[in-house]
């Protein structure tokens, strides 16, 4: 039997390639602690009918990653409930700072290079011209925060770079390691002796390389028109409805049930649950936080367990708001807020500028992170909203008081690949190696934070099972 742990969309995902990969149709569980799919993907609606997104709201379509999960959501028949948003989208330009109580436009194209856009003291060429002019360092590692000062000036580090951060991981650039959230950089810098020059040479050759991964009809026409990122109607949750359905009657979902220890056998694994019943199986496949995971196989391999223990995860706080009839008067993606100006929030995301929902302004506020205790250690979601209700009339002039909201502290929900993270995923799976541990991982905890990330990690991780194993004693 095999068994995977954890139904956010890893597990879900992971059991859509077993059921692939698998040598004979059968015995695949997926265990699923609370009483609902999806994990952080989650689309609330609100009495007024409107969607929250809680978690991820749009997804990459481009790239090797981009293009596989465009695959599975053709595969699973969602390809008509696309909803794309195209490169000259207002939302795809606008990327907004906030910086000294004003809101700034991200420089989007090439032109906009060659002047002083603010926050900024001079064009954003004279970091390249430093980037082309700086000699590379041999290094392993070092901060997300420092390469990019090295290479492009701590203006472009503290302004464009710190706020992507944020808005990608919640985390502080000082402390998020190079080497994953910008391996593609921090690669082309160490291989070609500088990031533009690597990335020229890399230019040269336009197709993308999806090697391992299938193209989809999905995919060549998000090419064609250009998409930035999409979504799907109904909300990301849609996708992990369909998976759902698409699992039922072929793979056992056991919901409510919680994974409370796992033991390694001479052969296969024992699993507890929470009703103290056990599943012995095969192999495991784990869709769950590296911590959460590290706790579970902690007596039996407490090197493991630490080193799993030792991935740090951060909590957001995500407040949606809603305004009736009271449009914006930005178009843009959302703004967010470097680090340096010591606000109470990371960012705020535009919605509806977005996805439109009829005469409702929607915003989502995102705050806490690296720096959630700082701000918000034992306050109430009272307090918490009051905070973003505030920001949102400061800076974008909204009225005080929305129509709907939803408020919600999401625990330990993002990983931060902090200094030495490589090393410590090649550790873990050293270990799994050298124990020939029947245990494969996904999940955000490993080697990218994304849905894309996931999903493509779950083909990896189904496509590695030694199936052989499992044939031989399913039976
Ligand atoms: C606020 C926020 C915004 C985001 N925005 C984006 C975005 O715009 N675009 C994007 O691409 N990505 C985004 N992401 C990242 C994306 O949401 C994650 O990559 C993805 O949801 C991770 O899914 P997962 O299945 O690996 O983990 P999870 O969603 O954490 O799923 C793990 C599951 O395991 C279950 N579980 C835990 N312990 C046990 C146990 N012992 N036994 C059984 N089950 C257990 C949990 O209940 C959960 O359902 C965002 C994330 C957050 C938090
Ligand atoms: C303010 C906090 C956050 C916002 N989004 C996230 C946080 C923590 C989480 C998040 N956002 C994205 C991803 C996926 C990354 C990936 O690998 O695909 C995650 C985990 C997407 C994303 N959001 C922003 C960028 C630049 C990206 C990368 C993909 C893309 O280019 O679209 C910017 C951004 N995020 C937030 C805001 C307010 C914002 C910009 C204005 C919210």
């Amino acid at each position: 039997m095999s068994l995977i742990l954890g139904g956010g969309i890893s597990g879900l995902a992971a059991a859509f390639y077993a059921l692939k990969s698998a040598p004979k149709p059968g015995a695949i569980t997926l265990l699923e602690s609370s009483s609902r799919l999806g994990g952080w993907v989650r689309s609330v609606q609100s009495p007024e009918g409107l969607i929250f997104e809680k978690g991820p709201r749009t997804i990459r379509p481009k790239g090797r990653l981009g293009a596989n999960t465009l695959k599975l959501v053709e595969d699973l028949g969602l390809a008509d409930q696309v909803i794309p948003i195209t490169s000259s989208h207002p939302t795809a330009q606008n990327r907004l700072i906030y910086v000294n109580k004003k809101l700034h436009k991200l420089p989007s194209n090439f032109f906009s290079l060659f002047k002083t856009h603010s926050p900024f003291s001079k064009p954003l060429i004279f970091s390249i011209l430093h980037d082309l002019t700086t000699k590379t360092v041999p290094k392993t590692d070092e901060s997300i925060y420092d390469f990019v000062s090295r290479r492009f000036g701590s203006e472009v580090a503290d302004y464009a770079v710190s706020s992507m951060i944020c808005g990608i991981c919640a985390g502080d650039a000082k402390k998020i390691s190079v080497n994953f959230l910008m391996a593609k950089l921090f690669e082309l810098e160490q291989l070609h002796g500088g990031v533009i020059k690597g990335a020229i040479k890399e230019m040269m050759s336009k197709r993308p390389d999806l090697s391992g991964y299938e193209e989809s009809e999905l995919y060549r026409r998000s090419r064609i028109e250009k998409w930035s990122v999409w979504s799907v109607e109904g909300g990301l949750q849609t996708i992990v409805n369909t998976l759902g359905e698409h699992l039922s009657n072929k793979v056992e979902v056991k919901m409510d049930t919680t994974c409370t220890n796992l033991e390694f056998l001479e052969k296969g694994v024992k699993v507890t649950l929470n009703n103290d019943q056990h599943i012995e199986a095969n192999h495991v496949v784990s869709a769950l936080p590296a911590p959460k995971l590290g706790m579970l196989l902690h007596k039996q391999h407490p090197t493991l367990g630490n080193l799993l223990s030792s991935i740090e995860h951060v909590n957001v706080a995500v407040i949606n708001l809603a305004y009736e009839n009271i449009p914006m008067k930005q178009n843009a993606f959302g703004f967010l807020v470097p680090p340096r100006e010591k606000l109470p929030i990371l960012g705020v995301v535009f919605d509806s500028c977005c996805f439109e929902q009829a005469d409702w302004t929607i915003l989502t506020v995102m705050m806490g992170g690296a720096w959630y205790d700082t701000y918000f250690k034992g306050q109430s979601k009272e307090y918490i909203l009051d905070i973003a209700c505030r920001y949102v009339h400061e800076i974008l002039d909204m009225p005080r008081t929305p129509h709907a909201q939803h408020v919600e502290i999401l625990k330990a929900c993002i990983p931060q690949y902090t200094l030495g993270h490589a090393a410590r995923v090649k550790d873990i799976q050293g270990y799994i190696d050298t124990h020939q541990l029947p245990l494969y991982l996904t999940g955000s905890s490993y080697d990218g934070v994304g849905v894309n990330d996931v999903i493509a990690l779950s083909k990896k991780a189904v496509e590695s099972i030694k199936w052989q194993h499992w044939g031989a004693q399913a039976g």
